[in-house]
């Protein structure tokens, strides 16, 4: 399988907790963008709707500026409005109960980068890959302070899910200690919100993470 150049390395996700204004939310994602991502997703799940527009579209001209794709979590029509705009680089995050993938994928067109959550379960990733999937996320791997009660799954599914041939996203308390285990198991893409934005240095964390997956 070639992947694609988003497909391999560290995957931020924002937190409004730790970024809890537009001034916190840019300054933390451009210091996280400084230090290297292959992806940035926006997570918000306030149901603010113009709070979300206008974020999402600030990271999106952001990222752009970074040749990074930005992920917009659970809101389908928010990343097909964006794209109508222009904005090229932005996909879509959906979990099990977040809408149909295969719906998502007429929406946004066959370039948008689409994530599917496939908590512990094979068969989830294989369904999410015959309903256009760019991408199969599997988690949670070890202990999570963002979300302690997702479902847990299992390193060695990662080695397993290597058939399907999408890239593959471990997330789940992915931090300075367990990152080298998650890409050794065969995790293309290691999603995390704390150890990147709860850092108090957030660049000097992403490189510490970078450097970390390029020794492995
Ligand atoms: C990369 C990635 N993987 C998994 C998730 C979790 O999605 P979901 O199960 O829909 O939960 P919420 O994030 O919506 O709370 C994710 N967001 N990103
Ligand atoms: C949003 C999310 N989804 C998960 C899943 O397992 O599906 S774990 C998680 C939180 C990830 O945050 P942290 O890197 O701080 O543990
Ligand atoms: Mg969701």
């Amino acid at each position: 399988m070639h992947n694609p150049s988003w497909a391999r390395g560290l995957y931020a996700i924002t937190d409004a907790a730790l970024l809890p204004d537009d001034p916190r939310l840019l300054a933390g994602c451009e210091a996280a963008l400084r230090g290297g991502l292959a992806l940035l997703q926006y997570r918000d799940k306030s149901t603010q709707a113009d709070k979300r527009l206008r974020q999402a579209r600030a990271l999106a001209a952001l990222c752009r500026d970074y040749d990074v794709p930005l992920i917009i979590n659970d809101d389908t029509a928010l990343a097909e409005r964006l794209r109508r705009e222009g904005h090229a680089n932005v996909g879509l995050h959906l979990g099990q109960g977040d809408g149909a993938l295969a719906e998502a994928r007429e929406r946004l067109g066959p370039e948008a980068i689409l994530g599917a959550t496939c908590h512990g379960r094979l068969a989830l990733a294989e369904r999410a890959a015959r309903e256009g999937a760019s991408y199969v996320a599997f988690g949670r791997f070890f202990a999570s302070r963002t979300k302690p009660e997702a479902p847990p799954a299992t390193l060695d599914l990662l080695g397993e899910a290597e058939a399907i041939g999408l890239p593959r996203v471990a997330i789940g308390g992915i931090d300075a200690e367990t990152i080298g285990a998650a890409r050794r198991a065969g995790a293309d893409l290691l999603a995390t919100v704390a150890a990147v934005f709860a850092a108090a240095d957030i660049e000097a964390s992403v490189r510490d993470l970078n450097r970390r997956l390029s020794a492995c």
